[in-house]
């Protein structure tokens, strides 16, 4: 469990957090996301206890992260936005360096790395790091982050730089990691992602949190669902109503903004003669939810 109190960092006198307070349970997706300069990425590090806060505190099952940050570090995996991997090392090298230095013994350091690579779909095969493609490189840090199977991982921007097919298999990727019981921090600029894979989305402007909950909690809070009412009308027979609509190569399409009024105008419009084809539900997307916060 993460028990954020009032984060606060300042870059000399730049605020860059400005009271950020969350809670976050096991084994849950937390998605980050903001503007560029937000504070996502310093909210991130120290998270992973890489730098301190000015003030606040913060806990991951029960460990006090800003007075020892070293005790986390046997839990956590933490994903750079970008990592600087050791150009003439191998895959093989690097991962059993980071093993090393976790004090896991060699037999174990294999064990998890054949079975990091095999998930990753990373076939490195004596190839130096320098050598690798970015999403290889990418795999190669995540394989990293993960090697001494660590129960909290913090992703900033996971999928930044990669192509659709290989951002994709990270974000599942994601997801098979909140199955296997971990709990995932990340950053990213692709809302659609974020929507698609967290249980959790904080939305941060300059340093503050503007809103926070569930996908759903935020779609309530950003002014919820409307329903778009598709009807057509008889052929040649006159209608007039006086439910507010469009229409184009007579298809006619009416809103109502809550299940009541949803209700009212199908009820009206039938008694008229139309016919309801189909009625959708519209959400507010993240990207929506983040053109309305401004910059
Ligand atoms: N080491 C630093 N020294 C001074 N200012 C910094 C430092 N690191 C970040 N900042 C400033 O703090 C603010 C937040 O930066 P941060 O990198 O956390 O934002 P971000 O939301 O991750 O942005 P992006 O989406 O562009 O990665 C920015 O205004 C940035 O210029």
């Amino acid at each position: 469990m993460i028990r954020a109190r009032d984060l606060v960092k300042y870059y000399n006198d730049f605020p860059a957090l400005d009271g950020i307070s969350f809670d976050l349970e096991d084994g849950a997706i937390l998605g980050i996301i903001g503007h560029n300069g937000a504070g996502k990425t310093t909210l991130l590090k120290i998270l992973a206890g890489l730098i301190r806060p000015t003030s606040g505190t913060l806990t991951v099952d029960g460990i006090d992260v800003v007075r020892r940050p070293i005790d986390l570090k046997r839990q956590l995996g933490y994903l750079p936005e970008e990592s600087r991997l050791y150009e003439t090392m191998t895959v093989d090298a690097y991962l059993s360096f980071f093993g090393e230095i976790y004090g896991m013994d060699a037999a174990a350091i294999r064990r998890r790395r054949d079975e990091l690579l095999d998930s990753l779909a990373l076939d490195a095969e004596g190839k130096k790091l320098g050598e690798l493609s970015k999403g290889m490189k990418r795999k190669v840090a995540i394989a990293r982050s993960l090697i001494h199977d660590p129960a909290l991982l913090i992703y900033d921007e996971p999928t930044s730089g990669l192509d659709p097919m290989t951002s994709r298999f990270v974000i599942d990727y994601i997801r098979d990691l909140r199955s296997q019981g971990k709990t995932v921090l990340f950053s990213g600029h692709n809302l659609y992602q974020v929507e698609e894979v967290c249980d959790a989305v904080m939305i941060l402007r300059r340093g503050k949190t503007v809103a926070s909950g569930s996908m759903h909690d935020l779609r309530e809070m950003f002014g919820s669902i409307t329903y778009q009412i598709h009807f057509i009308v008889p052929d040649g027979a006159p209608f007039t109503t006086e439910v507010a609509h469009t229409e184009h190569d007579g298809l006619y399409l009416a809103t109502a903004r809550t299940v009541e009024e949803l209700n009212r105008i199908t009820a009206t419009l039938t008694a008229e003669g139309a016919a309801i084809e189909r009625i959708e539900s519209q959400y507010p997307t993240l990207e929506e939810m983040l053109v309305k916060i401004g910059k």
